[in-house]
């Protein structure tokens, strides 16, 4: 289980944006997280993908506490959480190629490509002729496929989805949904969905909760 406890954090001193939260997400399912804009759902997101440093409280992965964040993480516990944010043009390198973009998580751990990169592109609907271009050369769609198969690449345990559909078309979302709905059957990752959008929460989420 990934687990946030009595998570208190902000950007200012003295004005927490998070003040004593607590979040579970469990292998195997999918919990929904909505609430109005400016509410702290990508700042929980950013503090369970472990790219925020809580001022107090914990953060636990499947039993073990986090003792640092972001590059003070252990690498097992980085890699064991996936994250998709909204923005994917804020999320890449414009000088990447789709490959380099998915690939760069198995060079950055220095693992072997097993397949897995060819199940990814397949399953996200990526030709060669997309995953040669950079990011200026394809639709918004496009590059939110690759950073979903970027996030998944190395097999995370967890996958933190922050308004990851928000810019992209009905039909990507069903692709990207869909996608990430099989992970949790098949390999029983356990995937935060984060998303103003009720309808979709309630069609892809096992639970969801309300903020605040
Ligand atoms: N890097 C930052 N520096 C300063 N303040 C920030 C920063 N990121 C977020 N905030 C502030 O923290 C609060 C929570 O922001 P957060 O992005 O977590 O909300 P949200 O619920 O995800 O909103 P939205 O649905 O609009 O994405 C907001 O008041 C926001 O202005």
């Amino acid at each position: 289980m990934l687990s946030a406890k009595d998570i208190v954090v902000g950007y200012h001193r003295g004005r927490p944006v998070l003040d004593h939260v607590d979040l579970d997400l469990r292998p195997g399912t999918t919990l929904g997280l909505a609430g109005p804009s400016g509410c702290g759902k990508s700042t929980v997101a950013k503090v369970l993908s472990l790219l925020l440093e809580p001022w107090s409280g914990q953060v636990t992965l499947d039993g073990e506490t986090v003792p640092g964040f972001r590059q003070r993480a252990p690498r097992e516990q980085r890699t064991a959480v996936g994250v998709v944010f909204q923005q994917p043009r804020l999320a890449t390198d414009p000088r990447w190629t789709l490959d380099d973009i998915i690939r760069g998580p198995l060079h950055a751990c220095r693992r072997p490509d097993d397949g897995i990169v060819d199940d990814l592109t397949h399953a996200v609907g990526l030709t060669p002729d997309l995953l040669r271009r950079r990011p200026h050369e394809v639709s918004d769609g496009q590059l939110q496929r690759a950073c979903l198969a970027r996030a998944l690449v190395l097999r995370p345990r967890y996958l933190i989805c922050d308004e990851m559909t928000a810019m992209v078309d009905a039909s990507t979302t069903a692709l990207l949904v869909h996608l990430v709905r099989d992970r949790v059957t098949t390999d029983g990752i356990g995937v935060l969905a984060i998303s103003h959008d009720d309808t979709l929460l309630d069609a892809w989420a096992d639970s969801v909760i309300h903020w605040p």
